[in-house]
């Protein structure tokens, strides 16, 4: 029951649904004999395992022993206790792991070996572990292996390990219903085998915006517990054909070069050569021409310009979520068709952004789109218009203060359920006017060289990977998946502020 608490030695109270694991202790006499009467007595024992919070969203396992004389009433507490965890319907028995040994520092198998497994054995949960060998290894696997028998997939890497289970599962899925994944128009169906993501990447925006912090740890608690984080996923489709799924960014111009700059060769630097292709992208400044067509994201509440974030427990979400269970219910998987008005934006960007959730990471803690939700079905659409770099700046640096960095004149951010982006290039090809002078002035704009408009496209950044089209056609799915997550809990002062607020919580 959700409801019990113990209260340990320590004094704090722990919710039934945070302990770990509960073990007998074999009773060690001649540590504990400080009494004259314990010298007579035979000691039981038993040790509950639990969540203890640190600072920063960290979890840490912490435990308490208890003693007494009265060998049945320790059996007694250490059954009920056990007995009590078995009730806990939501925990995984049995995962499947992927570890990408080559992600983000190249620490992948370590980190799962040294900090994940022993936990995952103290909590009793087995696992099938696949160690990868190439690129899409994990993601083709999925569409072979009895997915079924597993109560989760944990996958061990950054954001491009997670996004290969993702496309893996939802694509699994698809296949299993039937469902063609080339129609942008299909209502795809949920995914209910949940993702548990143990940070070993570069950006690992992914986990740090569902969890708080990325923590291996941390994470491998919250699969332990069973949390469970619903996450809104885009599809990204050109001309009727499936390219990939989105759940952090989707983003055009600066992001885009940055991985364009990124290639392969330059793994070896590991997570700085962000860093490095980041500021040569700065340096480089480019605008690229284009137009957006979007439907507002009407149904769902809030606003990307509000002040407060999604949290645990988000209630725009969960209004989303009673929303969803509604519209299926009346139209079953039937894709209902917006009557809603398109917009359309035409005009020279820095950056078009496209965000589901907040995407907040160690180098932006507050995130691109800090009011974006996890899953209230829609996504923040950000656009930067053409400015001066020293304007550039000042809205990157933003992204790591508190100052608002949607409040700039050429800065727009609008809430969508869809989009549609073409470049002002392939307008022009489309239309059958190809410029010859393009060609031979090469890549800058002919009317005016030193404004660094790219007559070439940019490159779409789809969490981590290039797209092959700069035409995209993009619709968001409400809460397609989950994650063993539960958004990022409200910051507790002190320990006991923050069992006090668990206990209210449950009550
Ligand atoms: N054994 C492997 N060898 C080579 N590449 C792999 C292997 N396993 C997985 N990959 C690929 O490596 C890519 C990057 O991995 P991952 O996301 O774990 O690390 P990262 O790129 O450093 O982190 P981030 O995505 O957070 O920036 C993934 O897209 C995945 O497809
Ligand atoms: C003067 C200081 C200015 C600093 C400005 C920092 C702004 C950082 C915002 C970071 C936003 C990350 C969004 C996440 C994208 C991930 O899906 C993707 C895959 O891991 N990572 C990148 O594309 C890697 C993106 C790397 C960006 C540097
Ligand atoms: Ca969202």
């Amino acid at each position: 029951n959700q409801c019990c608490w113990i209260l340990t030695s320590q004094n704090c109270f722990v919710p039934i649904s945070e302990i770990i694991a509960v073990e007998e202790r074999e009773f060690n006499k001649k540590q504990r004999n400080i009494g004259r009467w314990q010298k007579m007595a035979k000691l039981h024992a038993f040790t509950v395992y639990y969540v203890k919070r640190a600072r920063n969203h960290r979890w840490r396992c912490s435990d308490v022993t208890f003693w007494c004389v009265d060998e049945h009433l320790c059996n007694q507490w250490t059954q009920a206790l056990k007995e009590s965890l078995e009730m806990q319907k939501s925990r995984p028995k049995q995962l499947l792991v992927y570890i990408n040994p080559y992600g983000g520092k190249r620490q992948g198998k370590r980190i799962y070996e040294q900090k994940v497994a022993p936990l995952f054995n103290l909590a009793s949960i087995s696992t099938d572990v696949v160690i990868t060998e190439h690129a899409n290894h994990a993601k083709d696997n999925l569409f072979e292996v009895n997915i079924y028998k597993y109560d989760g997939v944990v996958c061990v890497g950054g954001d491009g390990m997670f996004s290969e289970v993702m496309h893996g599962l939802i694509g699994r899925m698809q296949k299993d219903s039937g469902i063609d994944q080339n129609n942008p128009k299909a209502s795809l169906v949920q995914c209910n085998i949940r993702i548990g993501i143990i940070p070993a990447g570069s950006t690992d925006c992914i986990c740090y915006s569902t969890v708080g912090i990325s923590d291996p740890v941390t994470s491998a608690l919250h699969i332990i517990v069973g949390d469970c984080q619903p996450l809104d996923v885009s599809s990204v489709h050109h001309n009727n054909t499936f390219l990939k799924y989105s759940v952090s960014l989707l983003g055009y111009g600066f992001y885009g070069d940055i991985l364009k700059d990124n290639s392969e060769k330059k793994r070896w630097m590991g997570p700085m050569r962000y860093d490095y292709s980041g500021f040569k992208t700065f340096l480089s400044h480019h605008y690229y021409e284009g137009t957006i067509a979007y439907q507002p994201a009407k149904r769902t509440h809030g606003s990307p310009r509000d002040k407060e974030s999604c949290r645990t427990g988000c209630y725009i979400c969960k209004k989303s979520e009673k929303q969803l269970a509604e519209q299926t219910k009346e139209h079953g998987l039937k894709h209902e068709e917006g009557e809603e008005e398109w917009k359309v934006i035409k005009g020279k960007f820095l950056a078009i952004n496209a965000v589901n959730m907040s995407c907040a990471c160690p180098r932006s803690p507050k995130g691109l789109s800090p009011a974006a939700h996890l899953a209230d079905g829609s996504a923040d659409l950000i656009l930067v218009r053409k400015c001066s770099r020293f304007d550039f700046l000042r809205y990157l640096v933003r992204h790591t203060n508190q100052d608002d960095q949607f409040d700039f004149p050429f800065v727009d951010v609008y809430r969508v359920k869809c989009f549609q982006f073409t470049s002002k290039l392939s307008e022009d090809n489309e239309s059958n006017v190809m410029d010859i002078g393009k060609k031979r002035f090469g890549q800058f704009c002919r009317d005016h060289p030193a404004c660094c408009c790219n007559i070439v496209n940019s490159t779409w950044n789809c969490d981590g990977e290039t797209l092959d089209s700069s035409a995209i056609e993009v619709r968001v799915h409400c809460q397609l998946m989950k994650l063993f997550a539960r958004g990022i809990e409200e910051n507790c002062k002190d320990e006991a502020a923050c069992s006090q607020s668990s206990i209210e919580q449950l009550l």
